[in-house]
C-alpha cells in the first residue's frame, strides 16, 4: 500500500512533460486527465479482464506496483462480493457468477492544495456505477466525506484501512436494500491529497435487475432489468451529479 502512495505520488508530482505521455485522449476513459469540472488530477486505468488493459496509458514507473496492489484487492474484491450474495439470501458464488467476469479499474485522485477550500469541490457528489468500490485514502490529509440523513460525514483518516463503499449495481440487485452511497470530495488549502479507487464491476452482457426473492408487497420492483453496459452508456457521459445515475433505471424514470 505504501508504496503504491509514494509511486503515485512522485507520478503526479512530476513535470506535466512526462505526465502528458498517458494523456487521456477527448471522449476517452483511460490515463492521465481531470476531473471534468472539479480540482482534481487522476489517471483512470482498466486493470482487469486484463485483454481489456490500454497499456499505452500505464505510466512506466508505476506499471509493477499497480499489478500487485491490483491482485490484492481483487481479492479483497472477490470476498466481499461473496459475502455480499450471502447478506442477499444467496449462495456465496451467486453474484460473482451474475459478473460473468470481474471486472476492475483503478483511479488514482490527486486533489492539490487549493487556496479558496470553502468555494471550490475536489469532487462533485455522486455515487459510483459499479458494484462494489475499495478505496484507499490519503494517511493525513482528509477531504472525502459521504452522505447521511441529509448532512455530510467525513471519512477518517486510518493509515492502512481500505474504504468499502456500495455501488449502484448493489442496490439494484438488492432491489433497493442496499442503497449505493453519495459521496463527495473536499478541498485543503494546504495540504495535497492522493486517494485509490478500485471500481469492481460486471462484464456489459452481465444483467442487472432486482433479485425476485426481494420482491413483494411490501418491497415493490425498484428497477428495471438492464444489462451492464446499457447502464453504463446512460451514465456514463452525464456529470457526476448525487442520486441521479441509479435513478435512470428506476420503473417509470427510464
Ligand atoms: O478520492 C476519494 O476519496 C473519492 C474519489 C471518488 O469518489 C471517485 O474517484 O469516484
Ligand atoms: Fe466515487
Amino acid at each position: 500500500m505504501q508504496r503504491m502512495k509514494d509511486a503515485a505520488a512522485e507520478f503526479f508530482e512530476s513535470p506535466i512533460e512526462k505526465k502528458i505521455k498517458y494523456a487521456m485522449p477527448s471522449g476517452g476513459l483511460e490515463g492521465y486527465g481531470h476531473a471534468p469540472v472539479d480540482w482534481s488530477d487522476r489517471v483512470n486505468l482498466t486493470i482487469y479482464p486484463t485483454r481489456f488493459r490500454q497499456l499505452q496509458f500505464w505510466p512506466e514507473e508505476l506499471k509493477d506496483i499497480i499489478e500487485a496492489y491490483s491482485s490484492e484487492i481483487r481479492r479483497v474484491g472477490e470476498q466481499l462480493i461473496s459475502s455480499v450474495s450471502l447478506l442477499l439470501g444467496l449462495e456465496e458464488d451467486v453474484l460473482l457468477g451474475l459478473h460473468k467476469e470481474l471486472c476492475k479499474g483503478l483511479r488514482a485522485n490527486y486533489y492539490p492544495p487549493c487556496n479558496a477550500p470553502e468555494n471550490v469541490i475536489g469532487l462533485s457528489s455522486h455515487c459510483d456505477i459499479r458494484t462494489l468500490i475499495v478505496g484507499m485514502q490519503d494517511d493525513t490529509a482528509t477531504g472525502t466525506q459521504i452522505r447521511y440523513k441529509g448532512g455530510w460525514i467525513p471519512i477518517k483518516t486510518i493509515p492502512g484501512a481500505l474504504l468499502i463503499n456500495v455501488g449502484d449495481v448493489i442496490e439494484i440487485w438488492s432491489n433497493g436494500r442496499y442503497k449505493s452511497v453519495e459521496h463527495r470530495v473536499l478541498t485543503n488549502k494546504n495540504k495535497r491529497r492522493i486517494t485509490f479507487v478500485s471500481f469492481l464491476y460486471p462484464r456489459d452482457d452481465a444483467e442487472i435487475g432486482p433479485f425476485e426473492h426481494l420482491i413483494d408487497d411490501e418491497n415493490p420492483k425498484m428497477y428495471k432489468e438492464i444489462t451492464y453496459g446499457e447502464y453504463f452508456g446512460h451514465v456514463r457521459d452525464k456529470k457526476l451529479a448525487g442520486k441521479t445515475h441509479v435513478r435512470a433505471t428506476k420503473i417509470n424514470e427510464f
